[in-house]
């Protein structure tokens, strides 16, 4: 690769750590430092869109489908590339943190994909982002294995999962890589990382560089993606077309654009995935001035809420139209040793793959290799010998704008409980995350950002429609702080309060909890910084 029309200087600010080296390579920066240049003035505009929709909809203003791509949507021809070795079947995507041990549990837990997760599942410390770097590179080496100091062996197996990298979300910096003085937008890293050390492995071993693409607001972030996948293709000499991308539909605004989303990625695309958790938390976020849209409790806003139904519908609707790989989300039970607790998820996940499997999903996301088997015989079931249904195109699904926005008909106040379990599950995640943990365990639930977000952002709009008393959520903060203290010897409870505070008891409502927290508690800069010089 030629560096000669890189003038920029690309900084290393994180810790150095344990072969970080063969990470951040001065080639690797390099190519970070290209991608940076070609497309962070571009992110910055695109959020500037976001923050202005954003304030037009809070105002009172309409969604709907968007009226300058209709021709996308009525143009009855174009599918998207075919599927890319390794991801034709998809019945079951197992996820988790690239961690060293949940990599080898995940590669071997039986799922046909992993999805490693930068994003909802990895607090964004250097360690946790540059490691996590390291242990997928180390994976496909298959160099991996390792045994821990009690005697644990952890061998890959014969059989591993495809790989597919979800890095972080548009909205983020990373603070320990900076060029020019300026951070760069953490998913131009992570992908960037991956990309570089990883496309030409992936390729040589019959897979490829597949991705997984969180929290887009609309088609335009999806075109920027796709520019981001030309250029690194063209850079490092894989041929257009070699990535492919299955994009989270997890906001409420991308709802109304899958299909351009679809049509704006087409030669890279995979499909879409129902991001349940975060999609639930935009449509809360989106509309949480508005009296008319204050959901209940979390735990009763299930998947057969009618909005809900509406979104997964239309989004195996959507993808089947364009020969796209639709794929079910997070059922967040948990298993569990103890039998009954452990029969009861099992029931309550089964119900919902079922759901999902009817309805016409080509697989589905499991948040545990304890519930692999299960997903399995559920989409088993229902394709038998097929790879896929992508024959069932679901013309029988008619969904408008207003059933997308149905939100009045599963509309109620909160309980006490309700309010309870959003401030116990907010600290205890935010404490986690703080300590290096993006995704725990809380009550037989998976918790990880999106669920959290929902849990202080319900706080939140609560308050603003005085459904709830202030007086009150301070009680009970300061109660879920005393206990978080009590049970979590190494709890960081004043940090993790104070990520509360600032994100649910605000005037001003935060986007998302990330950015600021990340800032205030995670970076960490040695005195002295390694310098890049093209
Ligand atoms: C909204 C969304 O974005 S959903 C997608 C993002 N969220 C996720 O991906 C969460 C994925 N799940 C997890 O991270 C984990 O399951 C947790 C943190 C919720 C629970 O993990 P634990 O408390 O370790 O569970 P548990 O003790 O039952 O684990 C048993 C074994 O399974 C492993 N394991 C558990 N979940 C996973 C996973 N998702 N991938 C790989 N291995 C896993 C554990 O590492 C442990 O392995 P070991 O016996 O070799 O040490
Ligand atoms: O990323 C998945 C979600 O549900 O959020
Ligand atoms: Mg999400």
């Amino acid at each position: 690769m030629s560096t000669t029309a890189l003038t920029s200087r690309v900084q290393v600010l994180g810790a150095p750590g344990d072969r970080h080296d063969e990470i951040l390579t001065p080639a690797a920066l390099d190519f970070i430092g290209r991608l940076d240049a070609a497309f962070a003035g571009r992110r910055l505009e695109l959020l500037a869109e976001r923050r202005h929709r954003a304030e037009l909809i809070a105002a009172g203003g309409p969604l709907d489908f968007v009226p300058a791509t209709s021709a996308v949507r009525n143009d009855p021809d174009w599918r998207v590339a075919p599927p890319a070795p390794g991801l034709l079947d998809r019945r079951v995507e197992i996820t988790g943190p690239p961690e060293r041990r949940m990599t080898v549990n995940a590669l071997n837990s039986g799922a046909q994909v992993w999805m490693a997760d930068f994003e909802d599942a990895t607090s964004p410390t250097w360690d946790n982002i540059i490691g996590g770097q390291l242990n997928l590179l180390d994976a496909i080496e298959r160099r991996i294995d390792f045994t821990t100091a009690r005697g644990k062996e952890y061998r890959l197996g014969d059989r591993t999962a495809t790989i597919v990298v979800r890095p972080r979300g548009w909205h983020l910096t990373e603070k320990h890589l900076l060029v020019d003085g300026r951070p760069v937008p953490a998913s131009l890293v992570d992908f960037g990382l991956y990309f570089f050390h990883c496309a030409q492995r992936q390729i040589d071993a019959g897979s490829g560089p597949y991705f997984y693409l969180p929290k887009l607001e609309n088609h335009l972030e999806a075109r920027l993606w796709n520019e981001v996948f030309v250029l690194a293709q063209d850079l490092l000499g894989i041929p257009r077309g070699t990535v492919r991308a299955t994009v989270l539909i997890e906001t409420i605004t991308a709802a109304f654009e899958m299909e351009e989303i679809l049509h704006e990625l087409r030669e890279h695309s995979a499909g879409l995935n129902a991001g349940r958790w975060d999609y639930l938390f935009s449509l809360i976020k989106t509309f949480a001035h508005r009296p008319d849209y204050v959901l209940p409790d979390r735990a009763k806003v299930t998947m057969t809420a009618p909005f809900m139904r509406a979104y997964s519908e239309l989004l195996v609707r959507t993808c089947h139209k364009r020969g796209a790989h639709a794929i079910g989300g997070m059922a967040a039970h948990l298993p569990s040793r103890d039998a009954p607790a452990n029969q009861a998820a099992l029931a309550k996940v089964r119900l919902d793959k079922e759901r999902e499997a009817e309805d016409g999903f080509d697989g589905s996301w499991a948040a545990h290799p304890g519930l692999v088997p299960l997903c399995r015989e559920v989409f088993d079931s229902v394709l038998g010998e097929r790879p896929h249904q992508l024959e069932r195109t679901r013309d029988d699904v008619h969904v408008t704008a207003a059933d997308l926005l149905a939100v009045h008909r599963t509309s109620g106040p909160p309980t006490e409980e309700g309010v309870r379990a959003n401030i116990a599950v907010a600290l205890r995640y935010f404490d986690a995350w703080l300590r290096g943990h993006g995704a725990v365990a809380l009550d037989g639930l998976m918790e990880d950002a999106a669920t959290a977000e929902i849990a202080r952002v319900q706080v939140w709009q609560w308050l603003r429609h005085g459904m709830i008393d202030r007086d009150r959520v301070a009680g009970l903060l300061d109660a879920e702080s005393t206990a978080l203290a009590h049970e979590q010897p190494r709890a960081l409870t004043a940090a993790a309060r104070d990520i509360f505070v600032r994100t649910a008891l605000s005037g001003e409502l935060p986007a998302f909890f990330t950015p600021d927290a990340y800032a205030r508690h995670l970076v960490r800069r040695p005195a002295v910084a390694v310098v890049h010089h093209s």
